[in-house]
């Protein structure tokens, strides 16, 4: 420990009472001796924080102020890895709330199909999509030596966004900032993402630009992937493939299209569903649920007819090949091929009636639709159609007495809820793996709060320290009396400091880096990058009402529960984390404390 200072009134004599009266104050201060010898303390007649004094109190009133470090701070020499971890119960199927939402005020719940109902498993069905794809290129003019490739289902999140004009791949921040790129699987620099994303006119602010393709639903990931290596083979080897990046996108686009639409995928699924398809046992008693408690229930999903009753025969319960109409007794109103999001918004969309059995179509609207006609007696099975159809026949008061339950971010829960003003759960089944690993993983965001609080305080320490030293310059000139020993304090405090706050710096990178390689080794998180939330975070956060990881989790609610969303808070609002007012707290404790020492002292 090292006292600096000048005597006679200007500083503390090394060895002398004062100082050895410091000691002991400090040590009582400080428990761990360890961390003591790290400090480096002096006296100041300033004071940077509090209040700047007059002069004349200032001199009476010496303060006790500076360390390298802010003493409260934790001790970074602590072995994280050998505390205990708090017991952790994992994922329970908990709903979020984003926005407040009384289910008692919802006349009908609404259920996307595909990765909503269904949850498709990535080895087995988006391999389809993905060799499906790779033969289609082929046939276009392809290298043949694709066909060979094989595809990662883990190397891609939702949420990012692809740049298919530059053959990169992005994970923004909920402020539509490029926290990581890649240029097919090779990484981008710190430089280069900067030049390519942070420079006007070039920052991606409006995603409406076609060249950005965000991973909306998880049905994308093949196509990120697909591309990813294109991008490789068009980089590396030219005389194989010649095409731009964006035709190449284009093309790989077209190609998993074709093969949603032709067949190559949906009959694979129709012959051994088990195979592509997660089934959920609480799926049907959740449904139960909600029409007992007197909710008109729908099925809204763009897929046709005959695929539905194969997945929905899978997901009821009947054996591959037998198909019966059970679960559609779980419905009021089942729209196939509905064309989302075009239903949601345009009027004109013709509506069919399906006969169940052969699958033939008939027009809906031949007679006057909008009749008190009870359509539904006469079956609810429709194709096509638009949103108004769907609220005259589930007769609803309104938009907000729908509740939507879907996967894609644009279809499902950002449309529904900006164009027609229903309410939404969005179902995330990543939700699972990622809460559970926070939870396990709970101590190193401890540390890593703690290393952050201390950065922040290191930095709000070092403002002070530079101001101080321009204010200890000023003085000297105006009133030019040398107060070199003051500043040469302050000096050597800054420089320790600066070193503190490097060392602090570089240990919260490497323990944000470890948290987030957890998750994923490449993407991280999906719900943040860095500290911030990411813009697939945004998104659920502004249209998503609800979110949670599978649909029978409505199971574990009443239904009638009144969905309560937290409360909000705006930095103003946690106004005491600030560092400063850490420090000044700090402060302001450790002056009464040494006020009340010296009296006692005195006393005695
Ligand atoms: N023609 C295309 N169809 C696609 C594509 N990606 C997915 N799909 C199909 O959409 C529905 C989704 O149904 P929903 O229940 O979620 O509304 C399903 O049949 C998919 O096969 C595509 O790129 N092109
Ligand atoms: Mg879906």
């Amino acid at each position: 420990m090292w006292i600096v200072g000048g005597g006679g009134g200007r500083g503390v004599v090394v060895g002398s009472t004062t100082s050895r009266w410091l000691l002991a104050k400090w040590k009582a201060l400080n428990s761990s001796p360890r961390v003591l010898t790290r400090y480096f303390v002096y006296f100041s007649y300033t004071h940077p924080i509090i209040h700047r004094p007059s002069r004349h109190v200032i001199w009476k009133k010496p303060v006790l102020y500076c360390s390298t470090r802010p003493p409260w701070t934790p001790n970074l020499q602590e072995d994280y890895s050998k505390r205990s971890l708090d017991d952790h119960l994992g994922y329970q199927g908990e709903i979020f709330c984003n926005r407040s939402l009384n289910m008692q005020s919802i006349e009908a719940v609404g259920f996307d199909m595909d990765y909503t109902l269904a949850q498709y498993t990535p080895e087995t069905f988006e391999v389809l999509a993905y060799e499906g794809a790779l033969k289609r290129l082929v046939h276009i003019g392809y290298p043949k030596q694709i066909l060979e490739w094989k595809y990662d289902p883990s190397y891609y999140l939702r949420g990012l966004i692809i740049d298919k004009g530059r053959g990169n791949i992005l994970k923004m921040d909920r402020h539509k900032y490029v926290k990581l790129a890649y240029h097919g699987f090779k990484p981008l620099s710190k430089a280069q993402r900067e030049k390519l994303y942070d420079q006007e006119p070039l920052t991606p602010t409006s995603l409406h630009d076609s060249n950005y393709v965000p991973l909306d639903t998880l049905f994308s990931l093949p196509d990120a992937y697909l591309f990813s290596q294109l991008i490789q083979l068009a980089d590396e080897h030219p005389e194989l493939l010649n095409r731009s990046y964006s035709s190449i996108f284009d093309d790989v686009r077209r190609a998993v299209d074709i093969c949603h639409r032709d067949g190559y995928i949906k009959d694979k699924v129709a012959i051994e569903p088990s195979y592509y398809v997660e089934k959920d046992p609480y799926l049907f008693d959740t449904l139960k649920l909600l029409k007992k408690s007197g909710r008109k229930l729908f099925l809204l999903t763009n897929s046709l007819w005959e695929y539905s009753n194969v997945l929905m025969n899978y997901l009821w319960g009947n054996p591959s090949g037998k198909y019966t109409l059970d679960w559609m007794d779980y419905f009021d109103l089942v729209i196939v091929g509905a064309a989302k999001p075009t239903f949601l918004v345009d009027q004109n969309l013709p509506l069919y009636r399906v006969d169940p059995h052969s699958g033939q179509l008939k027009n809906a609207e031949l007679f006057d639709f909008y009749s008190d006609y009870d359509h539904l007696a006469h079956g609810k099975l429709f194709q096509g159609g638009n949103w108004r159809y769907l609220h005259h026949l589930l007769r609803v008061s309104s938009g907000s007495s729908i509740l939507y339950v879907g996967d894609h971010m644009y279809s499902d829960i950002l449309r529904t809820k900006s164009q027609l003003g229903w309410r939404t759960m969005l179902v995330i089944p990543e939700l699972e793996r990622e809460v559970n690993i926070m939870q396990q993983e709970s101590m190193q965001r401890q540390h890593m709060e703690e290393l952050r609080r201390l950065r922040d305080d290191l930095d709000e320490w070092l403002d002070r320290l530079e101001s101080e030293l321009v204010q200890a310059t000023e003085e000297e000139q105006q009133q030019e009396t040398s107060i070199s020993n003051r500043m040469e304090t302050i000096q050597a405090e800054l420089h320790q400091a600066q070193k503190e706050y490097q060392r602090t710096k570089e240990a919260l990178d490497i323990a944000l880096n470890t948290y987030d390689s957890k998750f994923h080794p490449i993407w991280g998180q999906l719900f943040k990058t860095g500290y911030q939330n990411s813009y697939f975070a945004h998104q659920v956060e502004t249209y998503a009402c609800l979110y949670t990881s599978r649909v029978s989790n409505i199971r574990l609610v009443s239904p009638e529960i009144h969905f309560r969303c937290m409360v909000d808070y705006m930095p103003h609002d946690r106004l005491e984390e600030a560092p400063f007012r850490r420090l000044m707290r700090r402060r302001l404790r450790l002056r009464r404390q040494m006020l009340e020492e010296k009296q006692s002292v005195k006393d005695d």
